[in-house]
């Protein structure tokens, strides 16, 4: 909620002009980017400011919480020594955890504080010039929904002047307008942040918050964060180019922005992945669900990035689950939250489900033929109805979201065998993309590898040119059962081992040219002398674990890629073989 005393925030800005300035925070509230209009208003010098925990120079008090819950909010008053400054706060999430934010400092307040027993018109008009000068167009209603206040930026916004909507009430105040949810704001004195509305046929950004005084609502203000809702991309662009973390100042590991996968990311000039592409983007705009089908290790979820990022769901959350590694009595409460008292050991208040998370965004369903068939109804009538009841509720919530599904299981031989429902599989399926392996698209591979090493070198801190000529023809002619990652995997560990600029054969792990001279299973040809030669190079757990990935690894090829088959195959739980997977990807990852 705003406090009168941030509405006065709008009143006389002093000092710094209209320049307002950035500072990136991590998950510990440390300052690990700013710029010099953000230092300028702080009035530290940036070096000192570097580094340093922001609770250790501004006085945080309640926003700290919010903060650290990564919770969205505009136009708080934050206090570093006598300075008041006005600040936005857009957190960072990844994975849906949170890894830090993004303060923007707007403006700095004079000192004095006004009396806050003024009532909200005297408050208002007193303010109104410098409301004129504000950029972001605002709108100030009574406690009856009558507007008391209007900036000329919001009154461009409508081709109108402020006196014309002065005194109406905010319902019908403007033309060729979606209704205004002020009415509601002060009715729950909730304030609703960064929701799109359209005005005089525009889409907008704003957040719409109710006044308090002394515990009544006394009125209601909206503000338009973008009045265009490109101008977010502009911004995201900017933030992303500002990529300094603490790893700058020689500190902390880094840490991915919001935007790091766009349909930019996707390397490939293959027919197919041009197709891809393209489709993908004509989809993403749409509000259909979208199935990814291909093999592991395809590429199927950046996909599924790079869907929401040009979908305008973008500015929403992206929300992955990987419907195979939760345990099965888990998978309804994780997907669909649960209510207060709906278990033994339930949170406090409930939890919120993986869908409501994802509410205007898009939740990406990860392995979806390994869902249980009871949560395959569930999943039906949300798809349907676009409704869902939490565990231990009878309250249905609504929820609007794009499902992106993806599978490495034969979808259709699974509804044949009665494991996957049908109407769920049409439903799911409205569109499909098949993302092919890449030994199907081998002219992939040079343009991989490049990107790859570009990253690598970023990453490592070399200056790698290419694979050698020798190298090239090994992964050339490699099969590359797990796709992209694992030829990402082989780039990774030769990075660890290269000197020069060239990434030579023997660079490369052993086991590639191995497999082209044994054909293609990573078992090796000849068993005897594999264990022979591994007796005594390492201790008898580190052998059989050896052993047991490359039978894990034999047993998902064996099965096409299905690792629910593979898991039967090998008589191991599903969410075992994860595990085992998992702890692979971290070795490959870690050059083991
Ligand atoms: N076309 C591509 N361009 C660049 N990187 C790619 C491409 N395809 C895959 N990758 C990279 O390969 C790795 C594996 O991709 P991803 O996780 O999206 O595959 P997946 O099909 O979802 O795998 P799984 O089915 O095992 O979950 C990631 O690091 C991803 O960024």
């Amino acid at each position: 909620m705003v406090q009168v005393a941030d509405i006065t925030g709008m009143e006389g800005t002093t000092g710094c002009g209209d320049a307002s300035g950035i500072v990136r925070l991590d998950a510990d509230l440390g300052i690990t980017y700013l710029d010099a209009a953000a230092a300028d208003l702080i009035g530290i010098p940036a070096e000192s400011l570097l580094g340093c925990g922001l609770d250790e120079v501004a006085d945080l008090s309640e926003l700290s919480t919010l903060m650290r819950s990564g919770t969205v909010f505009n136009n708080q008053v934050l206090q570093v020594g006598k300075r008041r400054l006005v600040c936005d706060f857009l957190p960072t999430m990844e994975s849906e955890q949170l890894v830090g934010g993004i303060l923007s400092v707007l403006r700095l307040l004079p000192e004095q504080l006004p009396d806050p027993s003024i009532d909200l018109r005297a408050l208002l008009q007193s303010g109104s010039a410098s409301l004129d000068l504000n950029y972001d167009g605002i709108v100030i209603v009574d406690r009856e929904g009558v507007v008391v206040m209007v900036n000329q930026a919001f009154a461009d916004i409508l081709d109108t002047t402020p006196n014309a909507i002065i005194g109406k009430h905010v319902s019908d105040a403007y033309p060729n307008s979606q209704s205004s949810k002020l009415p509601a704001v002060m009715e729950t004195a909730t304030p609703q942040i960064g929701i799109t509305h359209y005005l005089n046929g525009k889409q907008v950004y704003a957040s719409l918050y109710p006044i308090v005084k002394d515990g009544q609502v006394i009125g209601g203000v909206g503000k338009i964060l973008f009045k265009d809702i490109r101008e977010i991309t502009l911004i995201a662009n900017r933030l992303q180019g500002a990529s300094e973390t603490r790893a700058a100042a020689g500190n902390v590991a880094r840490k991915e922005s919001m935007s790091r996968y766009d349909v930019n990311s996707i390397v490939g000039q293959s027919k197919q992945m041009q197709d891809l592409k393209e489709s993908l983007l004509r989809v993403a705009s749409k509000n259909s669900n979208i199935l990814l089908l291909g093999e592991s290790g395809t590429g199927k979820e950046l996909f599924a990035h790079a869907i929401h990022a040009a979908s305008n769901r973008r500015y929403a959350q992206f929300v992955k689950v990987n419907c195979a590694a939760i345990p099965e009595h888990l998978l309804e409460s994780e997907l669909f939250g649960y209510a207060e008292g709906a278990f033994t050991g339930a949170r406090k208040g409930g939890q919120l489900g993986k869908f409501e998370q994802a509410h205007l965004g898009t939740i990406f369903l990860d392995e979806i033929g390994d869902m249980p068939l009871y949560m395959q109804a569930k999943m039906l009538r949300v798809l349907q109805e676009r409704e869902l009841t939490p565990l231990g509720s009878n309250a249905p919530k609504t929820v609007d979201v794009r499902v992106v599904a993806a599978t490495n299981s034969n979808l259709e031989a699974l509804v044949r065998e009665g494991k996957f429902r049908q109407d769920l599989y049409y439903r799911l399926k409205v569109v499909t993309l098949c993302i092919p392996a890449l030994r199907e698209r081998k002219e992939d591979i040079r343009a991989l590898s490049i990107n790859f090493i570009q990253q690598f070198n970023e990453e490592f801190g070399l200056e790698v040119q290419a694979l050698s000529l020798e190298a090239r023809d090994v992964v050339m002619h490699y099969d590359w059962p797990g796709n992209v990652r694992e030829l990402r995997n082989v780039i990774e560990s030769a990075f660890n081992v290269v000197t020069g600029p060239l990434i030579l054969k023997e660079h490369l792990p052993e086991q590639l040219s191995r497999m082209i001279q044994d054909g293609s299973s990573g078992i090796p040809h000849d068993i005897g002398p594999y264990l022979r030669a591994r007796l005594g190079s390492k201790p008898l757990p580190a052998i059989v674990e050896e052993f047991e990935k490359l039978l894990v690894e034999a047993a998902i090829e064996f099965c096409n890629g299905n690792k629910l088959q593979a898991a039967d195959l090998l008589g191991i739980s599903r969410q075992w073989l994860y595990k085992k997977l998992q702890k692979k990807h971290n070795d490959d990852s870690s050059g083991h």
